[in-house]
């Protein structure tokens, strides 16, 4: 069914009081980017609710791009006619005949907003239901608690808006409420998903991306912008910072013992991307480590390793199982490209017995062997930003490389 207008259910928003006014409007400049291309819709944010007047634009093609907009409670799409009870009728019959195909139960459920129509809420109720059991004798019946339809009449000074579905939005908090953070993204399963959960409580990211050529191929890279594309539908589009630690790594893997070569690694991971955060703005960083998954992953090592920054280290998957981030990254559209077997700059240099517990003091040490302040400039001196749209295609560029790993 063609509808003429979305009504939007803000859920959480509703809730936060005086930061409400920002949240609707960086609700609406983000649906606005989401609707990007459908220049004819128009969309009116208020205090309660937002309209989005389809103006003959494909409401379905709408509504799946609503589907991925965080903040959005719930959505309904309806249809709009004159304030006039002929013509309610009318569209009740019309959507009762295209949507229910088998004996159900219904009510109806009318919101007055305008004043100067002279049915009454209950008025509308009473006489809309009485009609439809008229036209529908053997398909409805009323039940007005635990109805399998509810028709909601909406009557406003624009006309009056039937809805019957109201179909679940991605929840969660509008991107960019909660500030910028920067988010360390391999190309594994765990940071993406991480990634997901951070954008859904509002926080706009920025990935960083660390890689080391030739020990890391050009499709490593590649795989994760391909990442990135992907999570650019919940928010338009991000920024890739890819960062160059070929230098650093080998270094590290020439003047530290080799039970350190991971942390002392990490630790120049989480410096660059704490330098980056203060010299963008961001507020966190993020990481995709999961407690007790890996060596890098205990809690002694995320102490020898988060020493070297006082900024906030966010771990959204923290403690989640490996099966329950599997399950996000499935549903997300991420799973399959991080299980593309891609080397990871990480993994190229990881060690055979990596130090479980390492201790604080050992990795500041062996550290301090190390001219971190020049390895550290050269690096951020290196960076490449590239401004990432959803849908943008990074692997199939390389169709050959690809074929080869199937
Ligand atoms: N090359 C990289 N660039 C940016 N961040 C990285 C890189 N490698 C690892 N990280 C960060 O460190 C975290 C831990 O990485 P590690 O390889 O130990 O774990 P993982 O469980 O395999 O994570 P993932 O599945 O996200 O790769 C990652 O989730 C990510 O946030």
């Amino acid at each position: 069914m063609q509808y003429d207008e979305i009504m939007v259910r803000y859920g959480e928003l509703s809730t936060k009081g005086r930061n409400q006014k920002n949240f609707i409007d960086r609700l609406g400049a983000n649906v606005t980017k989401a609707l990007h291309g459908f220049d004819q819709v128009k969309i009116h944010p208020q205090r309660d609710r937002m309209h989005i007047d389809l103006n003959g634009a494909d409401s379905s093609q709408v509504m799946d791009r609503l589907k991925q907009v965080f903040g959005i409670q719930t959505f309904s799409p309806s249809l709009r006619v004159e304030s006039d009870f002929e013509a309610v009728k009318q569209a009740a019959a019309k959507m009762i005949r295209e949507q229910v195909k088998e004996p159900a139960t219904f009510k109806i459920s009318t919101r007055h907003a305008d004043h100067g129509f002279p049915m009454g809420t209950f008025e509308m109720n009473r006489e809309l239901g009485a009609y439809l059991l008229k036209e529908f004798p053997d398909l409805l019946t009323v039940d007005v608690h635990h109805p399998d339809i509810d028709l909601m009449v909406e009557i406003r000074k624009s006309g009056i808006y039937l809805t019957s579905e109201k179909i679940k939005g991605a929840g969660g908090l509008p991107v960019g409420t909660a500030g910028k953070g920067m988010m360390m993204l391999s190309g594994g399963i765990d940071s993406p998903v991480a990634a997901y959960l951070a954008m859904k409580r509002g926080v706009s990211l920025e990935m960083v991306h660390f890689y080391s050529p030739p020990y890391t191929s050009e499709q490593a890279l590649a795989k994760s912008k391909e990442l990135t594309s992907k999570l650019a539908k919940y928010c338009g589009s991000i920024k890739f910072i890819q960062v160059p630690f070929t230098e650093i790594q080998e270094t590290v893997k020439e003047k530290i013992p080799e039970g350190y070569l991971m942390t002392v690694q990490r630790r120049l991971m989480l410096r660059l991307a704490a330098a980056l955060a203060m010299k963008r703005h961001g507020l966190a960083i993020f990481n995709g480590e999961s407690l007790g998954q890996v060596a890098s992953q205990t809690m002694e090592s995320m102490v020898a390793i988060n020493d070297v920054t006082t900024w906030p280290v966010l771990r959204p998957v923290l403690s989640f199982d490996k099966t329950e981030i599997i399950k996000i990254a499935e549903e997300i559209d991420t799973y399959e490209l991080s299980i593309l077997p891609y080397e990871d700059c990480c993994t190229v240099f990881t060690p055979p017995s990596p130090k479980t517990k390492p201790n604080l003091k050992r990795a500041r040490a062996y550290e301090a062997r190390l001219d971190v302040e020049g390895l550290m400039q050269r690096a951020l001196e290196n960076i490449k930003v590239t401004e990432i749209h959803a849908g943008d295609e990074f692997l199939n560029q390389n169709q050959d490389v690809f074929a080869e790993l199937l």
